[in-house]
């Protein structure tokens, strides 16, 4: 089980955005989709969430656990989000909502996909906050009273309350230090694999997909142009875009280690 995308084509507005994607992501897999900004990842995650713009027209296949999501109806599609896929944004600062406390934040889909009694939830809710390194007195705060790394932590709960087969991170860490993203994706990495779910990991920085992914797929203007393991893709890339994205990914991390030697003398919060 897990997601199996094979030949999806999506336009919007009648601009193609992409064009005969095939990619998948089984159960206990840590995929990587690795691509320059405006390639089509995000448009991915989209179409596999339901989440499509409205101008958008999709053919091809994309099968969650065996099932065929393309032609959905949307309260299908609906359904189906948070309870089959949790979505992990890339600033938990603005995808969290600020009016919720932390508590109700992670019970949301839990209210939303489940019958689950008030007692039990929160119940559920304490144990996922425990489980992602949230201290119980940050049950009533809300996201502003929380740092970056903490929001993502709440992200991460939310995204996981549900047990889903699929978890879908989309540029995770991008709004955080380099020490705080090392954290998170080493969360998120171990409750994947805990779960023995499936993961499929975006980003337009090998640096991170060479920790958090065994397989990725690089993806250039709505074309996989290159896959294969990570850490072959990292020693030898195949095609010019990859190359660019190693070389780029090279870079930042002598940066981040320069960087994260300087920092940890400061201690910032995480
Ligand atoms: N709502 C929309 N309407 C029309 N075009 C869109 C819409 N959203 C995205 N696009 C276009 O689709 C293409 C792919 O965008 P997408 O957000 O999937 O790229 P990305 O690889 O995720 O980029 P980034 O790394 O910057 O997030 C881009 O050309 C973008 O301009």
């Amino acid at each position: 089980m897990g997601v199996v995308i094979n030949d999806l084509n999506v336009a919007v507005s009648g601009t193609p955005i992409l064009d005969g994607v095939h990619l998948d992501v089984r159960d206990g897999q840590r995929v990587g989709l690795v691509g320059p900004s405006g390639s089509g990842k995000s448009m991915i995650s989209r179409a596999i969430m339901g989440l499509l713009p409205p101008t958008a027209t999709c053919t091809g296949s994309i099968a969650l656990n065996g099932r065929q999501l393309v032609g959905l109806p949307d309260a299908e599609l609906a359904a189906l989000r948070g309870a089959a896929v949790g979505m992990v944004f890339q600033n938990p600062g603005t995808a969290l909502n600020p009016l919720l406390t932390v508590g109700r934040q992670i019970a949301l889909p839990l209210e939303l996909h489940y019958d689950v009694s008030a007692g039990e939830r929160e119940e559920r809710v304490r144990a996922m906050m425990h489980k992602v390194g949230l201290a119980d007195d940050l049950y009533k705060r809300h996201p502003h009273e929380l740092s970056g790394g903490q929001q993502q932590r709440v992200g991460i709960a939310t995204a996981l309350i549900t047990s889903p087969r699929l978890i879908i991170a989309d540029e995770p860490t991008t709004a955080l230090d380099s020490m705080t993203q090392r954290h998170i994706v080493d969360l998120l990495v171990s409750l994947v694999d805990e779960a023995g779910a499936a993961l499929l990991f975006i980003t337009h920085d090998f640096s991170v997909l060479a920790h958090a992914t065994q397989y990725c797929y690089v993806l250039d203007a709505g074309h996989i142009v290159e896959q294969g393991r990570t850490s072959a893709l990292l020693d030898a890339p195949r095609t010019p875009q990859a190359s660019t994205l190693v070389s780029a990914a090279r870079a930042l991390t002598l940066h981040a280690d320069t960087t994260s030697t300087e920092g940890t003398s400061t201690g910032g919060r995480r």
